[in-house]
């Protein structure tokens, strides 16, 4: 209670930042992609060149539920079923972090998941993405992938795996598409090695380098 107190009153006190309102200058791109597609891999990469700063949903659900939050054992059963936790938890842990990061140009990595993500975000924050960098990858690779990532997430099973599939298919495939329909999606063939892949997604961000001009 007294951290959702403290985390508000972070949020209340950035409100204007040079005069400026937080929505008025952050700049978002979400970065979307079935389990696997390499969404992280990528961020790293344009973390390094570009000064964005990563926020992975996913990542910071997982830390949710090692810090003793009440919120702890929801998101974890959530997540071993392969299934989205709810937006209210999720918005208000990216918000947090983009108050708290000091930056004004954010990644925000496997998020919105779903429509209740997508308009959570938007009605909470009043921020319209850049554009959405959706990483192509078939099934088959992304589960190869997965299997061989090793880093003892409980969710790298078969079995999970194949639950985050059909989630990936039935609930953020339509918010990709909605993006598209408002020409927001730029899709990158993701099946290939990482350096290639890189080399797809790097001019699409030459335009958020600083110029001293
Ligand atoms: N282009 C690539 N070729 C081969 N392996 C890759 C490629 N990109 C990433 N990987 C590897 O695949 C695994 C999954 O990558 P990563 O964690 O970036 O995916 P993700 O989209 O963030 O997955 P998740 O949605 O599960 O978080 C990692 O072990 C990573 O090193
Ligand atoms: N918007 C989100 C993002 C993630 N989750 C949960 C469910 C996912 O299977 C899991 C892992 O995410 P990843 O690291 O693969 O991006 O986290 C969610 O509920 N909502
Ligand atoms: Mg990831």
């Amino acid at each position: 209670m007294a951290t959702a107190v403290a985390e508000n009153a972070v949020i209340e006190q950035d409100a204007l930042v040079n005069g400026k309102s937080f929505v008025q200058t952050a700049k978002v791109i979400f970065v979307l992609g079935g389990p696997g597609s390499g969404k992280g891999t990528q961020c790293a990469s344009i973390v390094e060149h570009f000064g964005f700063t990563h926020l992975s949903a996913g990542d910071l659900l997982r830390a949710e539920i090692n810090s003793g939050n009440e919120n702890g054992l929801m998101i974890q059963h959530m997540i071993k079923e392969g299934k989205i936790v709810p937006s209210e938890v999720t918005v208000k842990l990216l918000q947090t972090a983009m108050y708290k990061s000091g930056n004004d140009k954010f990644l925000i990595d496997g998020f919105p998941r779903n429509e209740e993500n997508r308009a959570a975000f938007e009605l909470v924050t009043g921020i319209t993405p850049e554009f959405i960098l959706f990483f192509d990858c078939p099934e088959e690779e992304m589960e190869r992938r997965l299997l061989g990532r090793n880093q003892g997430r409980v969710d790298d099973n078969i079995e999970t795996i194949r639950k985050r599939f059909k989630v990936f298919v039935d609930s953020s495939l339509p918010v990709i598409n909605h993006y598209d329909s408002l020409g927001k999606v730029r899709k990158i063939d993701a099946a290939r090695s990482k350096e290639e892949v890189f080399a797809c997604v790097q001019p699409l961000f030459v335009p958020f380098l600083k110029t001293n001009a």
